[in-house]
Formats: C-alpha cells, structure tokens, sequence
C-alpha cells in the first residue's frame, strides 16, 4: 500500500494544486501550514513522505527540520521553497532532503519525484515483506544465520536491553541497530548513530557527553552531547573497538550509573536512551592485550548479536542482489533482471566487503551492463577489477587519453600536475579558453564519478562533492552533462 504525504505549506492556493495533482495520481495527502500542525499530525500519523515549504507562520521548516529527520528516519523529505538563495538549497541539501524544489517549480516534475521517493521507502520494505518481523525490517535474507538475527531483534525489541552487534566491516550491523530502534519501543524518539573511530580522541568526551561553555579551550558554548540527544531514542555507538581507554571508563561509568555529566559540569542528566554498540574487531584479544576493558565489555554484550560474513551465509547472495537491482531502480537506475547464472556466479564470490561490497557491485552492475538481463558474461569484468576508476561520457575528453577511459590523470601513474601540463602543452585551446577548457577537463570525470556513484541521483553527488546542488547542475548544464551519461559507460 502507498504511503501517505504530509504537505506543510502555508500558501493555500500551491498547497491547492499540489494536493489535486497528487490525489489526482491515487495519493493520500494530509495538509497544515504550519511547524505545530505538521508536528501534531506527525505524531498522529505515519506518512512515507513530507513536503515542506521552508518559511511558515511559525518558523523555518528547515531549521526545524532535523529532530523530525531523526525521529522519522524513513520518511522522505522534499522541501519546496520561494527563498531561492544559495542559502536555502544548501541548508536544504544538508537535512539530507530527498529534493529541493525551488519555486515555481514544474507541477508534473514534482508528482514524478514525489512518486520515485515513495518508491524507494517501497524498495527498501520488499525486502522484509514476508519475514517473521513485518514490513518495516529492510533486512534481506532468509539464510539460517539470518533468521537467529532476527530472533535475537524480536528478542530485545521490547526492553531497554544494552546489544552488542559484532561483525565484519560491511556485514549490516548499523542496519540492524536501525531496525531494532525503528520496530522497537523506543521508536518515536531519535536514533542518533556516532561512529567513535571517525571522532578525534580528544573530542570523544566531549561529542559523547557534551560540555559546558569554558570547558576546554574553544568550549565557547553549552554543547549537548550523543547521550543527551537521545533521549527517549537510542544511541548507536558504532566502531566500539576503537574507541580510546579514557573514553571507555567514562562510558562505562555512565553505564553503572546511569547518569551522565557534561564536560567541566556538575549537573548530573539521567540516562534516557537505548544503547547499541558494535565493532567489526574481536573484542576478546583486545581484552586480553589491554586495549579494551573487559568491565565494558559485559556492560554492552548483554545481547550480543552476531552477523557472519557474507561468504558463510552464500543463500543470501541471490535475494540481496535482487534487492539492491530494486533498490537501483527505485534510484532511477535503468531496471535490471539477474540470471540464474549471474546468480550462481555472485553467490560463489568471497565478497570481503560483505554485503556494502555486493551492494556496490549490484549498482554498478545496474549502471554499466549493457543489457537488461544481467549474466556471467556482465559481471565477470567488474569481478575481476576490469572498470575504469572514472566512468566516462563516451566522448573524447579534453585530456589526451581521457577518450580512451583513461580519466584525467592518463594512464593512472602520472600526477595530476603533470597531467595538466600536458594538456596545456597538447591540447591548445584557444587563447582565452584555457582556464575554462582545463576547468571542464577536471569536472567532466568528476561530476560523472559523482553521479555513477549515486545512481545519477544530483543531490547526492552534490553532497558527495560538497557542492550546491545547483551550482552543480549549472555547470552539468555547461558542460552539456545529462544525467544519464554517468550510465553510458560501456
Ligand atoms: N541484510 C541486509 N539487507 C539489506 N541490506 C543490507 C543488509 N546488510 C547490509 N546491508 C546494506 O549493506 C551496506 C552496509 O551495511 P552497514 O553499514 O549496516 O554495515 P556495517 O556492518 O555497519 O559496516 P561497518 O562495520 O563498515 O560500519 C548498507 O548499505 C546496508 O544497507
């Protein structure tokens, strides 16, 4: 069944036209026209997609935008705006918004994106259609080791349980963190994910607990910390095993106590969440060495869920790769079907990425095969490493062997300085021209590596670039960039 849409517009008259043109294609549209309404109705209603125009009576539906984000993971977002500043579209791309319409915007382009966004939540649920945990699970597989996944999540689905997920890089641990928080009793509040290998050692305490204004030098104010923004969710704390000696006993004296105190603070803050923990590096020695307490330890695997790697669990190859084509699709990919014997091939791979390095390859597949029926004969080259680095529009490019799929940088070995002077040297463009040309010549492969990486998808390759997305699609529109080109690769 589709979902429903919030519309939060205070402009009757477009709030009008778009709820006729989306009722008009079968849609159910639930309307208000402000950040109140739109929070009551959000807490009444479950919608599979918000449209948000940003300035409303009362305040921003942008800067208001993020505890929704996390407290309705799933739900997409398309903001619609009259403030066509640069502005606006960054903050909107930054909320990880689906779309950003800037007004006037083309009625038919809308319904189009607002029916793709809906596609993707319906992807995303195919998956767990008929598992023993429902629709909402995006979790595929139904190999034996998955299914003492699932019992494990329906096992602390309601309590507070402390779980520890363990498991190879890219085996679906914080897709599991996802599901226990979104099906369990603490889904209403927020899931706020940190991954304490990625935060400087000595920002740990901070980003984890929060302080106080002067705690620290460049503490210049009150910052609220992981545990805090919780509240009432859960807290996944991902990459567990790197996490640093100091920051270890300050968790787990948070744990025993169940209280927290900001950095330089002496108010004490009950604990109010859910904690999920996971690590992909063997606890046990770690323990052993030193490197991580063994106090702790027993604090998080009070439910310790074990993902194996995908090789051990080969049955699943088949379903997760029909997914992911779906999940392509969904993205605007072109709609691919997998042979039996493509099947076969993909379930005998070592995948050491696990099931992140068979999603890659899915999409990669769904964007370079040149048939509709992906077989053996399709994925044997991405197998075997055999795709160029940086996919290329098919036409010569302004750098000698970039025609040749080569990219900017030739033949992979020589730097990019060099690269440049060869073309200056080579190339001669027009007097004039050179600054443009060799601006062209490094855009060109990146903004279509950009976009075969997100499937084509512009606000995505903006955020991968660090971009506006309308800067991008500009200098897409300069360079005479479709789109679609990021799928011509041969
Ligand atoms: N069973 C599954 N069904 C569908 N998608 C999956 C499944 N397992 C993993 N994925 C997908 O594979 C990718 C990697 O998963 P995830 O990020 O959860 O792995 P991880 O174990 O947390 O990795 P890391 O240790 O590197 O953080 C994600 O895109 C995720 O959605």
């Amino acid at each position: 069944m589709t979902e429903a849409i919030l519309l939060v517009e205070d402009d009757a008259s477009i709030a009008i036209v778009i709820t006729a043109a989306l009722e008009a294609e079968g849609l159910r549209v639930d309307r208000c026209d402000s950040i109140a309404g739109r929070d009551r109705l959000l807490a009444a209603h479950s919608y599979g997609l918000m449209l948000t125009d940003v300035m409303l009576t009362d305040g921003d539906g942008i800067a208001s935008l993020p505890p929704v984000r996390a407290a309705f993971p799933r739900m997409q977002v398309i903001i619609l705006s009259a403030q066509n500043t640069l502005d606006t579209a960054v903050r909107a791309s930054e909320t990880g918004a689906f779309e950003y319409f800037p007004k006037p915007f083309d009625l038919e382009e809308l319904v189009r994106t607002v029916r793709q966004a809906l596609g993707s939540n319906e992807a995303a649920d195919l998956s767990g259609a008929d598992e023993e945990l429902g629709q909402a699970l995006p979790l595929v597989g139904r190999s034996p080791a998955m299914q003492a996944v699932y019992r494990m999540i329906t096992r602390v689905l309601r309590n507070d349980l402390t779980v520890l997920i363990l498991g190879e890089s890219g085996t679906g641990k914080e897709l599991v963190a996802e599901a226990i928080h979104q099906l369990g009793s603490r889904r209403e509040g927020p899931f706020v994910a940190v991954n304490t290998a990625a935060i400087p050692h000595e920002l740990i305490e901070s980003e984890l607990f929060g302080h106080e204004k002067g705690a620290f030098t460049g503490a210049v104010a009150r910052h609220v910390g992981k545990f805090e923004q919780a509240a009432r969710g859960t807290l996944f704390l991902d990459e567990i095993g790197d996490m640093p000696l100091e920051a270890q006993t300050r968790l787990l004296r948070a744990l025993q106590s169940g209280r927290i105190r900001r950095v330089g603070g002496t108010e004490e803050i009950a604990l109010d969440c859910r904690i999920i923990a996971a690590t992909n590096r063997d606890l046990v020695p770690m323990i052993a060495s030193g490197q991580f307490r063994e106090d702790l330890y027993y604090r998080l695997a009070v439910v310790p869920i074990e993902l194996p790697p995908l090789r051990e669990r080969a049955d699943d190859v088949e379903a997760l790769s029909r997914h992911f084509l779906a999940r392509a699709a969904a993205d605007g990919l072109p709609r691919r079907q997998l042979s039996a014997g493509g099947a076969a091939l993909l379930a005998r791979q070592p995948w050491r990425g696990n099931v992140r390095e068979l999603r890659n390859v899915i999409f990669r597949l769904a964007l370079l095969a040149r048939d509709d029926v992906i077989d053996e004969a399709a994925i044997e080259p991405l197998l075997a490493g055999d795709v160029p680095a940086l996919p290329r529009a098919g036409e010569a490019g302004l750098f000698p062997g970039e025609a040749d799929g080569e990219g900017i940088a030739g033949d992979g070995r020589e730097d990019f300085a060099t690269a440049l002077a060869r073309f200056i040297e080579e190339a001669r463009p027009e007097a004039g021209t050179l600054y443009d040309a060799a601006l062209a010549a490094f855009e060109r492969p990146l903004f279509l590596h950009a976009l075969a990486q997100t499937g084509g998808n512009q606000l995505r390759a903006a955020q991968l670039l660090g971009i506006n997305r309308n800067t991008l699609r500009k200098r897409l529109g300069d360079l005479g960039i479709a789109p679609e080109d990021a799928l011509t690769i041969r």
